[in-house]
């Protein structure tokens, strides 16, 4: 059951396991890339940085690129559609502290700074060829490139696109399985990632639709993938990573983390979600994590899930969201809804 083929590597760093998070706008910032490594991601990928560095000042981007105090190896992703931008922000970032380049190719988004960039790259072959070897010429540290299946239905030129990643020095490639045009709809496809990792000699991370650890090993077996990288699954799910490795090494389930280890999680990617982005904007970003987490807790039906979410997003303070979370896992979950939501209309958990 397990794989006794080499874990993949990226130049100098040997992956411990074939469990990868996908880069996520607005969800891999440092605090969850931490979390989700702790619990189990043998490689984790930033959001992705705009290529204008003439927009590094604000602090969206000041933040996205803040790898401050994180195990190696940093990957760093970059997105846009100019050959020279892409190598001085690879540059840049690599001077900063970045250990991985991953070009982001694989983002429906159209444009980045009024050029094509990310996944509409994939219609210009020629354009996609610069852009890497100007790229890989520019950085001593392995560039990694994430694609989507293809520009469109009748055009899947992920397999081309992949032998032009390859022979421009790309060290590992992460496909999509959705062509661009079907954004996020419909399901993925395996068959192209097939057909890439086929083809080419560098380590294929196969993406798209993976939330199981079952799942993971199929498609693994199915493409000859060298890892999973997994995204929407790990939210309010970190310890996904884990699950899927151990599945992968054992064959065999490893248990949900009982609610004493969700409670500590979820209490510490609060806190790092706090501090990382001050108050204000912290107690903001945690809510729509604490949605994902509730989606996944099985002790409350949909009513009390929805009645929890929008208690916890009437919340102002960190105090408040702390006290949230010590209530949500003391004993009984109807006492415990029922408590949140009385506490709430008298005020008492809101005090800051
Ligand atoms: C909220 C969100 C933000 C994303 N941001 C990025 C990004 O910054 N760079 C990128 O290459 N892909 C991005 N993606 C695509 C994911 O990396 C991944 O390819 C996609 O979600 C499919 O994987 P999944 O089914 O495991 O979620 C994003 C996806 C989501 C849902």
């Amino acid at each position: 059951m397990s794989d006794s083929r080499p874990l993949p590597r990226i130049g100098p760093h040997q992956l411990p396991n074939r469990v990868v998070l996908a880069p996520m706008a607005g969800v891999t910032d440092r605090p969850f890339r931490t979390l989700c490594r702790r619990l189990g991601a043998g490689l984790v990928v930033g959001e992705m940085v705009t290529s204008d560095s003439s927009l590094w000042h604000t602090r969206k981007s000041r933040l996205r690129m803040d790898h401050g105090g994180e195990p190696g190896p940093r990957s760093v992703q970059i997105a846009g559609g100019d050959a020279d931008m892409l190598a001085k922000a690879a540059r840049l970032n690599a001077a900063m502290g970045a250990e991985i380049i991953d070009i982001n190719m694989g983002c429906p988004a159209k444009k980045v700074c009024n050029k094509a960039a990310g996944s509409a790259l994939l219609r210009d072959e020629a354009l996609v060829a610069e852009i890497l070897e100007t790229v890989v010429a520019a950085v001593q540290v392995p560039v990694t490139l994430k694609i989507r299946t293809g520009w469109c239905a009748d055009s899947n030129n992920g397999v081309r696109v992949a032998r032009i990643a390859e022979e421009a020095g790309i060290q590992a490639l992460a496909v999509h399985g959705r062509h661009r045009q079907q954004r996020y709809g419909g399901e993925a496809e395996y068959d192209t990632i097939a057909a890439i990792k086929a083809r080419v000699g560098i380590p294929v991370f196969a993406n798209g639709d993976i939330d199981s650890p079952a799942k993971a090993r199929r498609i693994l077996d199915y493409t000859g993938a060298d890892a999973v990288m997994v995204g929407r699954a790990a939210q309010g799910n970190p310890w996904i990573f884990r699950e899927i490795d151990h599945y992968l090494r054992h064959g065999q389930r490893l248990g949900p983390p009982k609610d004493e280890e969700r409670a500590g999680v979820l209490r510490d990617h609060l806190a790092a979600l706090h501090d990382f982005y001050g108050a204000h904007m912290g107690v903001r970003i945690a809510r729509k994590h604490l949605g994902w987490y509730l989606a996944g807790d099985e002790r409350f039906d949909d009513t009390g899930r929805r009645a929890l979410r929008a208690t916890f997003n009437g919340l102002e303070s960190c105090h408040a969201q702390r006290h949230f979370i010590d209530e949500l896992f003391r004993h009984d979950p109807t006492a415990t809804l029922n408590r949140i939501v009385r506490a709430v209309a008298s005020d008492g958990i809101c005090a800051a």
